[in-house]
């Protein structure tokens, strides 16, 4: 078992895990891992490649040789600055196509462990608590109902100031929760050992304080 203190957060899109992932980092000085953009960087450097998104040999090659360089909110791909294009809808549902394929999450693994450096991490995605942390001490399920989902996707695109239409943001939402769910590699689940953390009614803050609560909670406990 790794020493170094993980908080695994896992939950379906656009449920809030990133934003309470990174506000508990930064709360507690822990490392952050946003895995979804793994996944996002691996869809848009197929793309770039011109490699199919369901061409699995082809993909976890691509996954293999990623050149990436994560520097505070800067994400750079081969050099270039990728920070804003890997967060367009259509490269989440090249994530969500890629992430389904075994050799693609298996060329991904170690790069993610790789994140777990002292102090501590704090890691969103899908199967931060099932498959690549498993031995984190806190794992919290991050959700809220598709409708509430589907609203803070759509008022966070017109934000950035990119067109957003709430009727095919919902249905590309209910589509990738559905493969995401349902895929047969590291599908997202609510684990037996995670806590729920419902959002639906709940505000960032205290989305975060609850999280943090919990990690206090396992700290004062000699066995965690
Ligand atoms: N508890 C919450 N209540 C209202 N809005 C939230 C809440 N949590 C997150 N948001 C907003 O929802 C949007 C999606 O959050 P994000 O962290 O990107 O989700 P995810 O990483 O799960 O896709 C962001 O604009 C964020 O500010
Ligand atoms: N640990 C992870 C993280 C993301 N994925 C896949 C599934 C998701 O639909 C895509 C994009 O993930 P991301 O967390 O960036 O998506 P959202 O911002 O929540 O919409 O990647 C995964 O399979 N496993």
């Amino acid at each position: 078992m790794s020493l170094i203190p993980v908080i695994a957060i896992d939950g379906p899109s656009a449920s809030g895990k990133g934003t309470v992932a990174q506000r508990v980092a930064d709360a507690l000085g822990f490392h952050y891992l946003d895995s979804g953009a793994i996944y996002r960087l691996t869809a848009l450097a197929a793309q770039q490649q011109g490699v199919g998104w369901q061409d699995e040999a082809g993909v976890a090659a691509v996954a293999a040789g990623l050149d990436v360089v994560f520097d505070g909110a800067l994400i750079l791909l081969g050099g270039m600055d990728v920070s804003e294009a890997i967060r367009s809808e259509q490269i989440g549902v090249g994530a969500s196509v890629v992430a389904a394929l075994p050799a693609v999450r298996a060329a991904l693994l170690a790069r993610q462990q790789a994140f777990a450096q002292l102090p501590g991490l704090v890691a969103d995605g899908r199967d931060m608590g099932a498959v690549v942390f498993p031995h984190a001490p806190l794992k919290v399920f991050l959700t809220a109902t598709a409708e509430a989902r589907a609203e803070r996707r759509y008022k966070q695109l017109l934000g950035r100031g990119e067109a957003a239409d709430l009727a095919a943001i919902t249905a590309d939402l209910q589509a990738r929760d559905e493969r995401d769910r349902n895929r047969a590699v590291a599908p997202l689940q609510q684990l037996p050992d995670a806590e729920l953390l419902e959002t639906t009614q709940l505000g960032i803050e205290e989305a975060v304080a609850q999280v943090l609560a919990w990690w206090q909670s396992r700290i004062n406990q000699p066995s965690a």
